[in-house]
């Protein structure tokens, strides 16, 4: 049964990448090792490798639960697939475990009826309960239990507090179950892997020991090593890569994956067409609506709707998902039209569901649908977007359910601003809007200065580094320096810095304004795994 287990196990789980052409590509034949560090007791870092992942010391007999922080993108859900797979095909770094499930927490989510644990994993993989059961039942099996995208951990602190279970037989809420097996009070032999947006707060919901891993990202050696397997072609790879090799910013964009596979795709394009190669690529936003474009151009030849109705229908049912907190859509909401190529389909528990190609797509969609509303409409949900935003963000140092609850709504949809924010760039959006025919004009420009303006005033803290990079997506030379100033001051050293972040800060000081004298000292420790420059801001003086 275990074996039948194990051939059922594939890439095939997590979407297939296709191109715009139509070909598809397997995330197998594109997988690159990212770089993971791990701190070590004197404070400097360790590259380790996924296999290091589960090495054990000497002294300790046992795992410690493992945990992968990484930032949106970065790839956590690729390694914990990667690590499922690695156990199905008997690698032998896992060949501790007699059994090996993923349970994905976004697909946890969805679920609004109770069940017990052996019913969620066997919702989570291509097994009967019966077959689990009959597994699970075996005492001596020893499981490796993956929980993927545990992003905010403090939601379930609040569940945990008031529920748990302890026996696998027992029903109760997904959320409920998750908390159970991280508490241990379920399957306490399990060695649990855990991957996170969020800094994990140290012994809050978990038992035992723990040990702690962070995604950074693709140095320059993987990002080669990526367009190397998806250009396959050596002529095509060199010339590209190259080219890019060359451009700062999109270099350092590579460094996140989600951002390597677009701009990758966006290239392959530009280059076969031999169009011009770099222009238009300057903010993430213009690299997501190059993406998009080269999308529409290829799908939506022969589409019996306009353009402007399916990005508007992609993007309502985009914003609906970030309003509730789903990225997982059923047949019933998603029409044909809508599905490929923007939506993956993914089988659930015998039921097909649709998913954004990136929880960034997402977001994306959701900022396109704003500004193609007519204007009070927009304006109307861009302020709703600002407020519930800002609100997270005062309410950062609560800690009660209902302040949590706001927060995490915050975290999401901050990433919506930032789009909004590079949609308004004209130069950015007229050739989009004009090449699929949109008469469109956006109008939210000075209701977001005027946000943004306040706020580089009331937060001075990690905020600012958002509100920067809203900035530069806006193109605002001038509020740039002025904001670039404040963050000099700023001690900094404790802020996560995101790569998304560090791009666009190297981009402020190249291209948006005079540096001058300034000088800004961000003592972010895994800057020096990666190149040293441009990620050593100092070094620029
Ligand atoms: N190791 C890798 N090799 C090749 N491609 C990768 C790798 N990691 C990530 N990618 C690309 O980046 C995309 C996003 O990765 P993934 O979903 O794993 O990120 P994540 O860290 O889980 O993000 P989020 O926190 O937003 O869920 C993948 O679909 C894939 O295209």
């Amino acid at each position: 049964m275990v074996c039948q287990y194990k051939k059922s196990v594939d890439w095939k789980d997590l979407n297939e990448r296709s191109f715009p052409s139509g070909e598809r590509v397997s995330l197998a034949a594109l997988y690159t090792e990212p770089v993971i560090i791990q701190k070590n007791k004197k404070g400097s870092f360790l590259n380790v490798s996924v296999e290091e992942l589960f090495s054990k010391s000497n002294l300790c007999l046992y795992y410690p639960t493992i945990i992968l922080q990484g930032n949106p993108g970065s790839g956590k859900s690729v390694i914990a697939q990667k690590i499922l797979l690695d156990w199905a095909s008997e690698k032998p770094y896992l060949e501790d475990f007699d059994l090996t499930f993923c349970l994905r927490y976004e697909e946890v989510k969805c679920i609004s009826e109770e069940m017990n644990l052996i019913e969620l994993l066997s919702w989570s993989c291509s097994l009967t309960s019966s077959q689990i059961s009959r597994m699970v039942l075996n005492s001596v099996q020893r499981v490796l239990l993956i929980i993927d995208g545990l992003d905010e951990p403090d939601e379930l602190r609040f569940i945990c507090d008031e529920f748990c279970i302890s026996s696998k037989f027992q029903r109760a809420s997904p959320e409920v179950i998750v908390c159970s097996l991280l508490r241990q009070q379920i399957l306490p032999r399990s060695v649990l892997l855990i991957t996170t947006r969020t800094k994990f707060p140290h012994g809050m919901l978990l038992e035992g020991q723990q040990r702690f891993f962070r995604i950074v990202g693709f140095s320059e050696k993987e990002v080669e090593e990526y367009f190397h397997k998806f250009f396959q072609n050596e002529e095509l790879f060199r010339k590209v890569y190259e080219f890019v090799r060359k451009n700062e910013t999109l270099i350092t964009a590579c460094s996140i994956p989600v951002m390597c596979w677009i701009i990758c795709m966006v290239l392959r394009e530009r280059f076969c067409e031999g169009a011009h190669v770099t222009s238009g690529l300057e903010t993430t936003t213009s690299i997501y609506v190059d993406f998009v474009s080269t999308l529409l151009e290829h799908h939506c030849q022969g589409l019996s709707q306009s353009v402007l109705t399916l990005l508007r229908s992609l993007g309502q049912l985009a914003e609906r998902g970030m309003l509730e907190q789903q990225v997982l859509f059923d047949e019933k909401t998603v029409s044909e039209t809508m599905s490929d190529p923007f939506l993956c389909k993914r089988k659930i528990s015998q039921e097909m569901m649709f998913s954004f190609m990136h929880h960034s797509f997402q977001e994306f969609f959701t900022a396109l649908y704003y500004v193609l509303l007519d204007e009070e409409e927009s304006k109307r949900k861009v302020r709703e977007l600002l407020r519930t935003v800002e609100k997270g963000w005062a309410l950062s140092c609560w800690s009660d359910r209902e302040a949590n609850l706001e927060i995490s709504k915050s975290k999401l949809l901050q990433p919506v601003i930032l789009f909004v924010c590079g949609l308004c760039k004209k130069e950015c959006v007229s050739s989009f809007f004009e090449k699929h025919n949109m008469a469109v004009s956006v109008n939210v420009e000075t209701q977001l200065k005027e946000w943004l303006n306040q706020c580089s005033q009331r937060y001075q803290n990690e905020h600012m580094l958002f509100i920067l990079h809203c900035l530069y997506e806006l193109h605002e030379k001038s509020f740039t320096g002025k904001v670039l100033e404040q963050l000099v001051s700023m001690d900094l050293s404790n802020v996560q810095l995101e790569n998304a972040h560090r791009w666009m800060l190297w981009f402020c000081f190249q291209n948006c304004v005079n540096i001058g004298k300034l000088r800004l000292s961000i003592t972010c420790d895994n800057l020096k795994i990666l190149r040293s420059t441009p990620y050593r801001c100092e070094e620029l003086w």
